[in-house]
């Protein structure tokens, strides 16, 4: 980073070079810098140089709505006025994005501008890696990079058991760092402390994984609000406060949305392949280009499984998720396909009726 970009009041914020260069033309045009916080109805909040700024959104809010503003989002802002309007988003860097429920399947933007994701998961006598595998597809589809973190190690102090647990975590995330991390202990605090100290950071993890107590460790300071362990009700509390975004104690930026943590069912489609990478790498061995791996001769797949070099969990997890994916994007197709039948049925009205007149059978 230059001495200007670090000097930058928006730093904290993740100010970089990058950011400076694809705002200098709006600094020309006399807008302000800002990084969205928060956004709700027709309006965000943003850091800027001068502080807090709240903005309509007017302006930025065209009908995709995988181009609304949202959380991490830098953007260009009116410098004065009653409402200040957001003129103009920079380019997003990553993007997480959900595909919505069936009435709506366009998807909607959860947070902009991710540089890695901090998959929590709790370290626990058996590790569910099907859902790591889940949450991995996810973070490697946004564009950023995924972190795995072994949250409450504490809870199993005996290195032999854990030293397996975090080959099976290793095994499961190839490409990945697995850190594992107890917030109750302070140990593994620091190392993911410097491991997110150059950007900005999102959390993803089922309710209970313990993302507030180790965003409250990053953060030095408790400003999320931890789950009760006495839950009378059973229904847990919903913990997490509005403030979305965050600078950290030992740098770098924390992003943490109520719509981010709670993930269902997303379009993870190459994630999915970076997931299971030697999966991928096995089936460029396969004799056939298309092989499914089910029972094709020649499958490089299932010879790995036989040999017990590939773990069939590991398969059956794959072909799990990858059906679950073509599912999703039959059902975007499935819209795409009728709005192109419409188109077609438009045209070929026009056509057929074209071609009547030449041949004579329609007089104009
Ligand atoms: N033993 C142990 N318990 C922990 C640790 N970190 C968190 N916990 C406990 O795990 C429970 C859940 O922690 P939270 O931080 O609220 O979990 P969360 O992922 O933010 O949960 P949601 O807000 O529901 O998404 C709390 O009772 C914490 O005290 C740890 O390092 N060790
Ligand atoms: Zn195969």
């Amino acid at each position: 980073m230059s001495a200007a970009a670090a000097a930058h009041s928006l730093a904290a914020y993740g100010w970089d070079d990058d950011c400076a260069e694809a705002f200098a033309p709006y600094a020309r045009r006399g807008l302000v810098p800002g990084r969205v916080v928060r956004v709700d109805r027709g309006h965000c909040d943003l850091v800027t140089p001068e502080g807090p700024v709240r903005a309509d959104t007017a302006f930025v809010t065209p009908h995709d709505p995988l181009r609304v503003v949202c959380t991490g989002d830098w953007a260009a802002v009116d410098p004065d006025g009653d409402p200040r309007f957001v003129r103009s988003l920079l380019t997003r860097r990553t993007a997480f994005v959900r595909s919505t429920s069936s009435k709506r399947s366009e998807g909607q933007i959860l947070a902009a501008n991710v540089d890695q994701v901090i998959i929590a998961v709790p370290l626990a006598a058996e590790l569910d890696l099907g859902r790591i595998e889940r949450f991995l597809a996810l973070a490697w589809e946004s564009g950023a990079q995924p972190l795995l973190v072994l949250t409450k190690s504490d809870l199993v102090p005996d290195p032999v058991t854990r030293s397996h647990l975090l080959a099976d975590a290793e095994q499961t995330a190839p490409g990945v760092q697995v850190l594992p991390v107890s917030a109750r202990l302070g140990e593994g605090v620091d190392v993911l402390a410097a491991v997110v100290a150059g950007g900005t950071t999102a959390l993803l993890g089922q309710s209970g994984a313990g993302k507030s107590t180790l965003a409250n460790a990053l953060l030095g300071q408790d400003v999320m609000e931890v789950q009760a362990t006495r839950d009378v009700d059973g229904k847990g509390r919903h913990t997490t406060t509005t403030r979305n975004l965050l600078p950290l104690a030992g740098g770098g930026v924390l992003i943490d949305t109520p719509g981010l943590r709670g993930v269902g069912l997303w379009d993870a489609g190459t994630g999915v392949g970076q997931v299971f990478a030697e999966i991928e790498e096995l089936a460029a061995e396969c004799r056939f280009h298309d092989c499914a791996h089910e029972a094709e001769p020649g499958c490089a797949v299932l010879t790995a499984v036989e040999e017990g070099a590939l773990p069939a969990r590991r398969l059956d997890s794959y072909r799990k998720l990858m059906r679950e994916n073509r599912h999703i994007v039959a059902k975007t197709d499935a819209r795409l396909r009728a709005e192109l039948r419409r188109e077609w049925k438009a045209k070929g009205a026009e056509g057929r009726m074209a071609g009547e007149i030449k041949r004579g059978r329609r007089f104009r």
